[in-house]
Order: structure tokens, then sequence, then C-alpha cells
């Protein structure tokens, strides 16, 4: 996952889209970028970093304009280089460059039309530079000098009809608009919305509400799978369904553990979609062991806290903040690179020994992927003086790899790859070991007041909703992506660059 922004407002957009990239840095750490358009001119500033280190006062003060798109990284193809940090650029046609969240699955394939076919050149390993090329070759084969919205849909269902994958995206056409899409899957999420100003009405595009909240845009609403949304440069909002079979799958996974609980996704309220994760586990416990002898249930910061507080209240248990989270640390799961992840929870967490010792503790994560957080975890309430320690996850086991925009390639990382419950306690651990059922997860996140009866779900059952997913794939990005050969991935392609300060 990423974060993607765009704005077409009514005076300068830099700091608007600054301020929504940080709330969104939860959605990538690795790399940020602006590209803002005045006059007929681009103005960008890209690098690795988070939001805050990349963009100094000289960088924001060159990022002119009213129109403008912004994007944060975590890596899902291709490599960290900073030449890989979005947003990318292409000249022809009229100077479009894009923001793209999630991940294709096709992008083999791709890369030879676009060289082949569409006689375009792309620069890095990146999936969204080819994302973005295929775009460019379907407006510039509509062959008008001023595209109209007509135009610019029949891009987005080239795209559509040719890209394979999970894929948000904005991009903008110079001196035109911003246009969002989603692809027909809509595995990865995207909302819309205005603010009303003195000059007029603005618009935003973003990956996730809470970034239309905090910079108080009010909330339109998720584009619908396969549709687009183009806001022209003085201000016209025009929608369109692109795509020939859209069927609305959304990633799952967000409402577990991605997006910020404060958001609102395809209508669901995440944080209301993590409580009720955590009154289905309560009663699976109390299902499993009627008779438990839990004395304290503990949340893992930061994600599972919402699912635990409501498991607690379900069990009429003490909920009670074992661990203590450093701030300045960022989120774990998503750096890149195992020994950084291991180093990192020892930094970020620490336990109040009084609320361990000589108890009985449950504790919750939202999720167990690597293991790496909860093997340690448990090592320290056992340190602290814990007598038994249980743990469970709201999600299910995550056993299969994830291929649209969340960096888990190879099974073989995941702990309960080919393992039962059992084994996986054995291994992290744990004195009982509890994951939610997947009928139960969905129920949470589709069974509230909106509805949703198909999510992507692949990471917990292997089923991989595009259909194109299949062993050959798999092992090809298993070997492309493991923690091994990124570290390789990362040495060569750091000499790979263009000049941007
Ligand atoms: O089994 P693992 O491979 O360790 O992955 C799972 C853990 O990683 C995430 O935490 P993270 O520190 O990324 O973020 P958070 O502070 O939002 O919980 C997630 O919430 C789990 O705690
Ligand atoms: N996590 C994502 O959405 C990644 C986007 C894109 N595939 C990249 O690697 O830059
Ligand atoms: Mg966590």
């Amino acid at each position: 996952m990423c974060g993607i922004v765009g704005i077409v407002g009514k005076s300068n957009v830099n700091q608007s889209l600054y301020d929504a990239l940080t709330v969104l840095q939860h959605r990538g750490q690795d790399a940020a970028g602006i590209v803002t358009s005045h006059g007929g001119r681009l103005f960008l500033r890209k690098d690795n970093g988070l939001v805050r280190d990349v963009f100094q006062q000289r960088h924001m003060q060159r990022l002119v304009g009213q129109v403008g798109i912004g994007h944060v990284r975590y890596p899902t193809a291709g490599s960290s280089s900073s030449a890989e940090a979005q947003p990318f650029y292409v000249n022809s046609p009229y100077g479009i460059t894009l923001a793209h969240n999630g991940n294709l699955t096709n992008v083999e394939q791709l890369s030879r039309e676009i060289y082949e076919s569409d006689l375009r050149h792309v620069n890095t390993n990146s999936d969204s530079e080819v994302l973005l090329n295929v775009f460019a070759h379907e407006l510039a084969v509509r062959g008008k000098l001023q595209p109209t919205e007509e135009d610019v849909f029949a891009a987005v269902a080239g795209v559509h009809a040719r890209c394979k994958g999970g894929y948000a995206v904005v991009a903008m056409i110079t001196g035109y608009g911003v246009v969002g899409f989603r692809d027909p899957y809509a595995i990865r999420p995207i909302v819309f919305g205005h603010r009303h100003t003195d000059e007029g009405v603005e618009y935003m595009i973003a990956s996730e509400s809470v970034a239309l909240d905090v910079l108080g845009f009010t909330l339109i609403r998720d584009l619908a799978p396969g549709e687009a949304v183009y806001i022209t440069e003085d201000g016209n909002l025009h929608t369109r369904q692109c795509a020939a079979n859209p069927q609305l799958s959304p990633c799952i996974f967000e409402h577990v553990y991605l997006a910020r609980p404060d958001s609102l996704m395809d209508g669901v309220s995440v944080y209301k979609a993590r409580l009720r994760m955590g009154e289905k586990l309560a009663e699976k416990i109390l299902r499993e062991r009627p008779d438990h002898d839990i004395d304290v249930v503990i949340p893992i910061p930061d994600t599972s806290r919402t699912s635990a507080l409501e498991l607690a209240n379900h069990l009429g248990v003490k909920f009670r903040e074992g661990f203590v989270k450093n701030r300045y640390i960022g989120r774990t799961f998503i750096m890149p690179g195992q020994a950084a992840r291991k180093k990192s929870v020892r930094q970020k967490l620490n336990a109040i020994e009084l609320e361990f010792r000589g108890k009985n503790v449950m504790l919750v994560d939202d999720s167990i992927v690597r293991g790496t957080t909860c093997k340690q975890i448990i090592q320290m309430a056992r340190e602290a003086g814990a007598k038994n320690v249980y743990f469970c996850s709201a999600a299910p086991a995550v056993r299969y790899p994830n291929v649209y925009g969340i960096d888990m390639p190879s099974p073989h990382e995941l702990i309960a790859h080919g393992r039962s419950t059992e084994q996986v306690a054995e291994l992290i651990g744990a004195d009982w070991l509890i994951y939610q059922d997947l009928p139960d997860l969905i129920d949470a996140v589709g069974g509230g007041k909106v509805k949703i009866e198909h999510f992507d779900c692949a990471v917990f059952d292997g089923q991989y909703v595009t259909g194109d997913v299949n062993e050959v794939y798999l092992n090809k990005i298993e070997q492309a992506r493991n923690d091994a050969s990124k570290a390789t991935a990362e040495a060569v392609s750091a000499i790979i660059d263009l000049h941007n300060d």
C-alpha cells in the first residue's frame, strides 16, 4: 500500500498536498513526492524518506500551482531507489504525472507491449511507471490537441482493458486537470471530496477519507470499482464507469491493519470494523474455552488497540496498556528488510512490568504476518513476569502472498505458511494462540450497516480475485522480491536516477 492524493484548488496547493501526505504517512514511509502544475510547467520534488524529511522550505517554495498530486511510497515492485519514488512523469502527450497505490500482476507483458508496440521507454523497474505509460498511450491514441473528459475516460477504459492487478491512481494532465481511477475490483481504496473557499470549490482525491477530514474537505464518496473521476483545472467534476465488468472486492487487510481507524472505506468505518473484530474474537475465545483464566487483555500498540478494547469488554476482563510505544518509531511491518523490522520492535515497544507480573495475560494483535512482533513481545511479557502468555490475532492466519500492493511476496517468510495454529503457537512461544475465523472477519467488515459481500482475502485463503495469479507468477515474484533478492536489487538500482532537486 501507498498513499495517493490529488487536489484541484483555487490557490497554491503545495501546503495542502504536504498536509495530506502527512496524514497518509502510515501507508508508506519509504519515499514521498509532490508535483504541481503552473503556467504549463511542472514542479516536482520526490525522494526517499518521510514527508517531513523530503520537503524542505526551499522545495515547498518551488512547488507552485493550484493543481497537483502527491504520493507516499511503500515499495512492492522494482526497488526502493529514490528513482522509483513517485509521482512519475512522461512528457507525451500533454505532460502527464501519476501516483499509484497497488501492484500490477501483468507487468512483464505490459512492459513488452509498451516497448514493442507503443514505442515507449520506461526507465525504472517500477510497475507504476509502466501503468503511467499505458495510460499515456491510451490518451495519445485519441489524437486530440485538447483532450475532453470523453478522451480521458476512454483512456481509463483502455487501462482497464490492458492492466491487471490492484490500482488506485491519481494522474495530472498538465494544463487540463486531475483524474482518479480505481481498478475493476476496487482492491485498493480511493475517495474524493470537496471544500468551499471564498475563491470557489476545491476538489481532492485521496487514498483515505481521513486526509479529506483533516484538510476540511467533505467526503463525496468512494470511487466505485472501475470508475474514474476527472476534475478539470477550472473546477468541473465528471465521473464515469470505465470498466466492462466491475465487481466490488476491496482488500480486507485495509481494515485489519493498513488504514487509519478514523477512515471510512467503501462506506465502512474502519474503527467500527475493528471493534466488531474484537467482538467476534471474544465469542471464539468463549466458545473454545468458556472457563478461561485470562486475568488481563493487553493490546500491542498501535493498530490492535481498537479490537483489543472491544474484546476485553466482551470477555468482561480488564483491559490494560501493558506496552508503551515510542512515538518516534514508525510502523515496523512496512519497513524494508527483516533486520530493520526486528530491531525496531524492541526499540518501539517496552513493557510496564506491573501489568504482567504473576498474571495470565491475553495479548492481542491485529495480525501475525512474519511473526517478528509477536515473538519478541511474548518474550518481553515473560521477562516482565507473566504467568501464562496467551496470544490472539484479530485476523486469520496469513498464509499466502499478497500481489496487489502489500509487500508480502514470499510465502516462506510468513510464519503461518504451511503450519497449523499449534505449530505457530510453539514457534512464537505462546501458551495458547487463537486466530480469528475468516467468515467472522468478513462479517466484521462487511456485515455492519453497509453490506459488502466480496473481499480480496487472498492472504488468508489464497484466492486471487483478478483470476490471473498462478503458481508460475507467484514463484516469479517470490524469487524477485524475497528479502535476500531485494538487498541485491537495492545495490544495483541505487545508481539509476534522473536529476531531481
Ligand atoms: O508478524 P509481523 O510480521 O510482525 O507483522 C504484524 C505486526 O506488524 C504490524 O505492526 P506495525 O508495527 O507495523 O504497526 P502498528 O504500530 O500500526 O501496529 C501489525 O500491527 C502487527 O503488530
Ligand atoms: N504499495 C504500493 O502501493 C506500491 C506502488 C508501486 N507498486 C511501487 O512499488 O511503488
Ligand atoms: Mg502492530
